[in-house]
Formats: structure tokens, sequence, C-alpha cells
């Protein structure tokens, strides 16, 4: 299975008290922010701070990602030099709108990487897709470089290119995060899911995480520690679901014994994605360390 990610943790660039905690909260992966987050008086300060952080700072196991600024503002290209040499473990792209976005970063880093004498292809790319240009695009954008391990939605700019809002339900989001989510899948990479704003709306929260797990989406973005482990348990198999995928396999595979084609289960037919989609719920956790995991593997 893949690396988890089903939380990614915003911390913003200019703030070095965060920056020093923020592995002690148990995000699958932590994203230092130089873009919105930091003032345009704080670009400068802020990278330096984020570079050293990467040079010093002991993340263990955590996926580190960087969101630097755009090419096409004046701080793009130094974040750039500065944070492919710190060596994060990817680097987020925002605001990206064409499959040209991607591939611009894409060589940059190749140069960056051959001038600092780093292996080609070390550094991984995210690209948010914050507009509806990018979301119509968002297929191109996917397949445009074999650094991407990603893609992620942008919400609060997306609605503002919209020319509107962001409401609980998410209606005016369903059609982007649907084309996002198609777009990774068809290109074999994650969907990532934006952030939610309030941090003190815990029912809004976890109606949101509801609703991009059920699309399919791989984790959200995040802006506060309190929503990781919300995430985590709501992206974790329950022990009803991981039983019944037991079962599940353990009659798929006497079937299979006995050459019959067909199976039914309490009335219900098992067939080929099911079986697959019962092996996902064992490999998720697995990943996540749920308890019994390992014993009723054997059964499997
Ligand atoms: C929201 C708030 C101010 C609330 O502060 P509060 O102080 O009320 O929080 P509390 O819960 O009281 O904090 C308890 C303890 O946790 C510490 N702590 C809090 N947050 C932490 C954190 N993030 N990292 C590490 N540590 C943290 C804190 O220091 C304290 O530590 P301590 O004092 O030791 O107890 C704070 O969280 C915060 O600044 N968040 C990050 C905001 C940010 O990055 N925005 C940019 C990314 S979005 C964007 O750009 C839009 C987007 O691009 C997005 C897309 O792409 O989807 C689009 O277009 O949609
Ligand atoms: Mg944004």
């Amino acid at each position: 299975m893949n690396r988890l990610r089903r939380s990614m943790l915003y911390v913003p660039g200019n703030n070095p008290g965060m920056i020093r905690d923020a592995n002690i909260y148990g995000a699958d992966s932590i994203m230092f922010d130089l873009e919105d987050s930091v003032s345009l008086h704080e670009k400068d300060s802020a990278r330096l701070l984020v570079y050293e952080a990467l040079k010093t700072m002991d993340y263990g196991r955590t996926e580190i990602l960087v969101r630097v600024n755009g090419l096409d503002t004046p701080y793009g290209k130094d974040d750039f030099e500065a944070i492919v040499r710190a060596k994060p473990d990817a680097i987020r792209l925002p605001k990206t709108e064409k499959p040209e976005d991607v591939e611009e970063a894409d060589q940059l880093i190749t140069q960056i990487e051959r001038a600092a004498g780093m292996v080609s292809g070390t550094i991984k790319l995210m690209a948010a897709i914050e507009s509806a240009l990018g979301v119509l695009n968002a297929y191109k954008i996917a397949t445009a470089s074999k650094r991407l391990i990603g893609i992620a939605i942008g919400a609060e700019d997306f609605v503002t290119d919209l020319k509107t809002t962001r409401s609980k339900e998410g209606i005016e989001l369903l059609a982007a995060r649907s084309q996002i989510l198609f777009a990774a899948r068809a290109a074999g990479i994650d969907a990532l899911d934006t952030v939610f704003s309030d941090v003190d709306d815990e029912e809004g929260f976890i109606q949101e995480v509801k609703l991009i797990k059920q699309l399919g989406f791989d984790g959200k973005s995040l802006i506060n520690p309190r929503q990781i482990n919300l995430v985590h348990e709501l992206y974790s198999p329950t022990e009803t679901e991981i039983k019944k995928s037991i079962t599940i396999i353990e009659a798929a595979k006497e079937a299979e014994r006995k050459g019959s084609g067909v199976i039914s289960l309490n009335g219900k037919m098992i067939d080929k994605p099911i079986i697959e989609r019962a092996y996902r719920v064992l490999e998720q956790a697995k990943a996540v360390n749920r308890v019994c995991v390992e014993e009723m593997l054997q059964y499997v």
C-alpha cells in the first residue's frame, strides 16, 4: 500500500513555534507554507526559517512538503532554489492552472537538483488546483510530470474564482472535487481535499470528512492540529468492517477451492470488485495498525 496521506497539516512558514512543534500532533504529512499564510514583507524570512528547519530538525518518518509561491510571483524562483536544496519529500505548487505550470516547476527542480549534486527526481510534486481553468485541465495537470504524487483542491481560492462562497453542504465544490478525483485516479496518483476553515466547527468538519471519504479522496489538507485525530478516526476501518472483509475473503477462497464461480454470502452476491475492496480494507487496517489485524490476516 502507498504512503498514507489522510492528514496534511499546513504550518505557516513564518511561525517558529509551530514549525518546531509541528511533528508532535501525529499528522501523516506536514506542509510548511510560504504562500498565502505569509505576508509579503515576511516572504524572505519565512523561506529562510523553513530552510533552516528542514536542515536541522528531525521530523522522523512524517512526510514533509513545502507550499511555495507560484513561479509567476516575485518569490517563486527563490523559494524553489532554497527549498529543493533543503530536501523536503515534495513541493506543493499553488494555483496550478495548466500542465505547463507543472512542467516549468519540474524543469526548474531538475536544474537545481543537478546543480546541488542531488539524484534527479528526488523531490516530488503535488499540484493544487484552485480555479475553474485548473479544474478543466485537471487530468493534463495530473499527468504533466513523473514527480507528481498527487493533486489537491484549494477551495477558498476556487470559490472566489467561481464568484461564490463555501456552503456547509459543499454543493459548489462537488463538480470540482469529482473532476479532481477522476483525474487523480486516472493518473494513478493521490487526491487531497481542501482545508475546512472553521476550526471550532467540529460537527461541520466531520460532515465534510465523511463526504470527501465517500467521494474517494485519500485525505485532506488541515489547518489545525485539533482536526488530525478526527480525520484519522473516520479514515480507519472499524472492527466490523474488518471482520466483514475477512468473511468475504474467506468465502471467496472457499469458492475458489471448490471451483465455483459465483459466491453468495448471506444472500448477497460477492464478485471481484467486492473482494478487491475487502482486501483494501485489510490493507488500510494494517496501515493504521488496527487491533487484531495481524492475527486476522493469518486467516486470509
Ligand atoms: C487557524 C489558526 C489561526 C487557529 O489558531 P488557534 O491558536 O486558535 O489554534 P489552537 O487550536 O488554539 O492551537 C492549539 C495549539 O496548536 C498550535 N497550532 C495551531 N495551528 C497549528 C498549525 N497549523 N500547525 C502547527 N501548530 C498549530 C498552536 O500554536 C497551539 O500551540 P500551543 O500554544 O503550544 O498550545 C491556526 O490553527 C493556524 O494558524 N493555522 C494555519 C493556517 C494556515 O496555514 N493557513 C494557510 C493554509 S489554508 C490556504 O491557504 C487556503 C487554500 O489555499 C487551502 C488549500 O489549499 O486547501 C485554499 O485556497 O483553500
Ligand atoms: Mg489557496
